[in-house]
């Protein structure tokens, strides 16, 4: 009787369920009175104590799963571009990089490049309708975001389903025509847009050209015309109008205005001179969506998705797609500085150890060169991969220094690493890091690093060299393998140190400390396989001539590792 009654409490508290424990508990204890229910001994209310508290436990790891597992949600309606620079490609692209999840819908498939649209291929409003069903009736959407709306059919279908799912938030993209000039929808469709679609809409990001048709064909030429349009658009029914100036005539900014109702805003943000601009509005769009998801007010949305969009045409100003007038932009910041080196399979090639060139400022100082001419000159001599070592660097000139270092070792295809600061390596992009066993550890710098980058570490002990491999390090630098004036208070290990270091490890080792042309064939000759090479300071950068010393350490080297593969 009793577990019948707390039973349909249950079912009674459902709505409740996550949000009022104390409704709960009363309406168990309310049920519980109101049932002639006599026998509450100490046993039955032992029992239901144990069951409220199961109830709460139940109710608590919901509570806990319901808000890890809630991932903001944004649903384009859109067409695609087999160019992938604007329409569902830019959107998903965009969520992703705002960290949404982004559904889509298709209502359209444009045969599109660079040079603009070839063709188009309208998808049936029945069959946009199914997409809408199939995504609305099953997964939890925050924000519907629209963009190329091509017939009237599909714009009465989407209205229909956003009516029987209603969602957070609607972003309208009035998409109508391409960058390049072709048309993207009829001019029907603007009936739909004006009777159905804009009264939903809780933002309408117009730019000038759609702004105009939208009012009827009136030119916008200034700021102040922007305005005007912006508050007559909103009469169209939006709760928000933001429309984009970037195409206006003679302004130094890309300048927008953002009209809520109340207020005008003027965004600014510097004109990026670039070609690659294709997308930017079905970007921005879909980034006021995603801010949207997250739970930002509209002006912040609006704020951080012109920032995006700032960040990415200026990251991405000189990449080179396609040979049309318009490219698009990389929405991850992270294709500019593909290099040779970078796209390579072979990311790390333990080849590369052979002469470690490590360079040291003081050394510099004290021949009157500046860190760039050292590192050129190492290379031309045939340093195999170079690494920054500025223990006294400021973090700006270091950072300074390494991006300039970067430039060159990337026109020679050798490896630049950064000693100890993983951040610099990560804000110049640097192919990797070395690290000291007190330094960030070596997992920690491959989850900031990520799986592409070098990463190498010091190891004076055979266990040390053991972790270095489970830690996910690519190398190990072994020393001092000599008395070294360049590295204070450090123990020095002999050969015999290096060699047990080498047996143990299932890394590739390179030998560092006190190592001139005196003494790199001994070295090289211990007999293990795994050495790949000589790590060297002040018999490269303490000298006159860096070009000269490097020169014949190589060809020295080049000798000693011929010889051991005889
Ligand atoms: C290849 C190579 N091996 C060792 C070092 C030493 O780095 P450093 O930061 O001077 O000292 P630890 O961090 O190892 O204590 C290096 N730079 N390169
Ligand atoms: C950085 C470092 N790590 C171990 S020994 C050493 C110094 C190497 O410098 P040099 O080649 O001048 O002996
Ligand atoms: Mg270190």
């Amino acid at each position: 009787m009793a577990y019948a009654q707390l039973f349909s409490c249950h079912f009674y508290c459902q709505d409740s369920w996550l949000s009022s424990p104390v409704l709960v508990a009363s309406e168990v204890f309310r049920q519980s009175r109101g049932s002639s229910f006599l026998s509450w001994n100490s046993n039955t209310k032992k029992n239901h104590r144990r069951i409220f508290m199961n109830m709460q436990a139940d109710r608590a790891s919901k509570a806990i799963h319901a808000s890890e597992l809630k991932i903001p949600h944004v649903l384009t309606v859109a067409g695609s571009d087999s160019g992938a620079g604007a329409g569902i490609q830019a959107d998903l692209k965009a969520c992703a990089a705002r960290r949404v999840y982004c559904s889509t819908v298709i209502t359209a498939v444009t045969a599109q490049n660079t040079a603009g649209v070839q063709g188009v291929d309208v998808v049936s409003e029945e069959f946009v309708a199914e997409q809408l069903q199939s995504v609305l009736s099953d997964m939890h959407v925050d924000v519907v975001k629209t963009g190329m709306l091509p017939s009237p059919g599909i714009v009465k279908v989407l209205c229909q389903s956003l009516r029987k799912f209603p969602v957070r938030a609607l972003v309208v993209d009035p998409v109508m025509v391409s960058t390049s000039g072709d048309m993207l929808a009829s001019p029907s469709v603007l009936a739909g847009f004006r009777e159905e679609l804009l009264p939903m809409a809780d933002i309408l990001t117009p730019n000038i050209k759609e702004a105009s048709v939208l009012l009827g064909g009136v030119p916008l030429q200034s700021v102040s015309d922007m305005r005007s349009a912006a508050k007559l658009i909103r009469d169209m029914g939006p709760r928000n109008v933001l429309v984009k100036g970037g195409d206006l005539p003679d302004s130094l900014d890309a300048i927008d205005v953002f009209f809520d109702g109340k207020s005008f805003y003027e965004m600014h943000s510097s004109r990026v001179n670039t070609r690659n601009t294709h997308g930017t509005g079905c970007t921005l769009a879909s980034c006021i969506a995603a801010e949207l998801a997250k739970g930002s007010s509209m002006l912040q949305a609006v704020k951080v998705a012109k920032r995006f969009i700032e960040t990415a045409l200026d990251y991405s100003r000189d990449i080179v797609i396609g040979n049309g007038v318009q490219g698009p932009f990389d929405h991850f910041l992270a294709l500019k500085n593909i290099s040779q080196s970078s796209i390579r399979q072979d990311r790390f090639n333990s080849n590369d150890l052979l002469l470690y060139a490590v360079t040291d400022a003081g050394m510099n100082r004290k021949w009157d060169r500046s860190i760039a001419d050292a590192v050129k000159a190492a290379i031309e001599g045939g340093a195999t991969i170079v690494q920054l070592r500025e223990k006294e660097a400021e973090t700006g000139d270091f950072l300074d220094a390494a991006k300039v270092c970067l430039k060159i070792c990337r026109s020679y295809g050798v490896p630049l690493l950064i000693n100890d600061r993983i951040d610099v390596a990560l804000a110049c992009d640097a192919d990797g890091v070395h690290v000291g066993q007190s330094d960030l550890p070596v997992s920690v710098a491959r989850t900031l690093l990520g799986p592409d980058k070098i990463i190498g570490v010091s190891c004076k002990t055979p266990e040390q060299a053991q972790q270095a491999w489970i830690s996910g390090a690519d190398y190990i630098g072994c020393g001092g393998v000599y008395p070294t004036n360049t590295k204070e208070n450090n123990r020095t290990i002999g050969l015999d140190g290096l060699k047990a270091v080498c047996l143990a490890s299932k890394l590739p080792v390179v030998a560092i400390g006190g190592i001139s042309p005196s003494n790199a064939r001994s070295v090289m000759e211990i007999g293990a396989p795994n050495l790949k090479g000589v790590a060297v300071v002040s018999a490269l950068f303490d000298r006159e001539c860096v070009l000269t010393e490097t020169r014949n350490l190589h060809a020295l080297v080049i000798e000693a590792a011929a010889a051991l593969t005889k």
